[in-house]
C-alpha cells in the first residue's frame, strides 16, 4: 500500500510536506527575467526546490489551481512537475480537491492517478457520497495511489457547514468516520489507510476530537506557517508515533523573498523546511 511508502518517507525524512504552491510573482527575478517560456519558469522554480530539499521532507504537494489558473502552460509545469518528483524517488500529493458523481469521477481518477497528471496521492471533496469517491478504489487496490479526503478544513469558513451539528455531534466528525470506514479495506503494513483525511493545523481541537475518534487514518495536515497554525498541539497528536504529514507551502516557496533573488534561491527553502521540521518536533 501507498500509505506504508509514505510512512516510511516520513520515518526517514521527517513529516514536512513541501507545498509547490507556485505562483509567477513568487518566483527569484533572475528568473523572472530568464528568456524562457512561463512554463519553464514554472517548473525551473520547483526543479530547484525539489532539489534542494529532497533530503528534508516527506513528499511534495502540488496545488492544481496555480497551474490551471495559467493555462495550457501552466499545466504543462504541473505535469512535468509530479514527474520530477517520481524521477526522484519523492512522493506526490496532487491536490485537485475534486468530487463529483462515479460516471465523471471515474474519469478524474483516469487523469490523475495516469497519464499527463499522475500523482500518487490526491485530495477529494466527501460531500457528494461514496460513489464519488469509490471509483478510485481501484487505483488504491491495483496501481498504488492513495487519497486525502477532506475531514475538517483550516479555513475560517470551514466552520459554515462542518460544525453543523448532526445527530449530537459535528458534522465533521460524522464525515471523519465515514471517511475512516471508507478505507478500511486499505489498511497496510503500517496499520494506517491508503484513503486518509486533510484536518487543518488551525483548529487544534478538533484534530485531536478526529485523531481521538479513528484508528486507522493518516492525515495531510494543512494550515502551518501561513495561516497560522500553532504547532505545539502536534505533540500530542504524535505521541503513539507520527501519523501525519504537515503541509507548508507559501512559507517554504517564498522564504527566499527579499533575501536571496539568484540561482540559489532553494536553499532558503530548504532552511526554512529544516527549521520547521524542528519547530514541529521531529527527532530522528
Ligand atoms: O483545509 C485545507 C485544505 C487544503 N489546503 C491547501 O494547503 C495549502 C496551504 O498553503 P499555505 O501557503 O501553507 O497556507 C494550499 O495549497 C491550500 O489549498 C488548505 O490550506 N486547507
Amino acid at each position: 500500500m501507498i500509505i506504508d511508502r509514505l510512512c516510511e518517507e516520513v520515518k526517514k525524512y521527517g513529516p514536512v510536506c513541501v507545498g509547490l504552491d507556485t505562483k509567477i510573482e513568487y518566483l527569484p527575478e533572475y528568473l523572472k527575467d530568464k528568456d524562457i517560456s512561463d512554463s519553464e519558469k514554472l517548473f525551473e522554480f520547483n526543479r530547484k526546490i525539489i532539489d534542494d530539499t529532497l533530503d528534508t521532507c516527506a513528499c511534495y504537494k502540488v496545488q492544481i489551481a496555480h497551474y490551471e489558473s495559467l493555462g495550457l502552460e501552466g499545466l504543462k509545469a504541473y505535469s512535468e512537475t509530479l514527474k520530477y518528483i517520481k524521477e526522484n524517488n519523492k512522493l506526490s500529493i496532487g491536490d485537485i480537491k475534486r468530487g463529483d458523481i462515479l460516471s465523471t469521477a471515474t474519469m478524474y481518477a483516469k487523469a490523475h492517478f495516469e497519464g499527463e497528471f499522475e500523482a500518487d496521492f490526491i485530495t477529494v471533496n466527501p460531500y457528494m457520497g461514496e460513489d464519488a469517491i469509490s471509483p478510485y478504489y481501484e487505483y488504491i487496490k491495483s496501481k498504488e495511489k492513495g487519497l486525502f479526503v477532506l475531514m475538517k478544513t483550516s479555513n475560517p469558513s470551514s466552520s459554515d457547514f462542518q460544525d453543523l451539528e448532526v445527530k449530537d455531534e459535528k458534522l465533521y466528525m460524522e464525515v471523519a468516520k465515514k471517511i475512516e470506514s471508507w478505507g478500511e479495506e486499505f489498511v497496510g503494513q503500517s496499520g494506517y489507510s491508503s484513503i486518509g483525511g486533510v484536518v487543518g493545523l488551525t483548529g487544534a481541537g478538533e484534530l485531536i476530537n478526529i485523531k481521538n475518534e479513528l484508528k486507522n487514518s493518516f492525515f495531510l495536515i494543512p494550515g502551518y506557517g501561513a495561516q497560522g497554525g500553532d504547532p505545539k498541539v502536534l505533540k500530542q497528536l504524535f505521541k503513539d508515533g507520527i501519523c501525519a504529514v504537515i503541509n507548508s507551502s507559501r512559507k517554504i516557496i517564498t522564504a527566499h523573498k527579499n533575501v536571496d533573488e539568484t540561482e540559489t534561491f532553494s536553499l532558503c527553502a530548504r532552511k526554512e523546511t529544516l527549521r520547521m521540521r524542528e519547530d514541529i518536533g521531529w527527532e530522528k
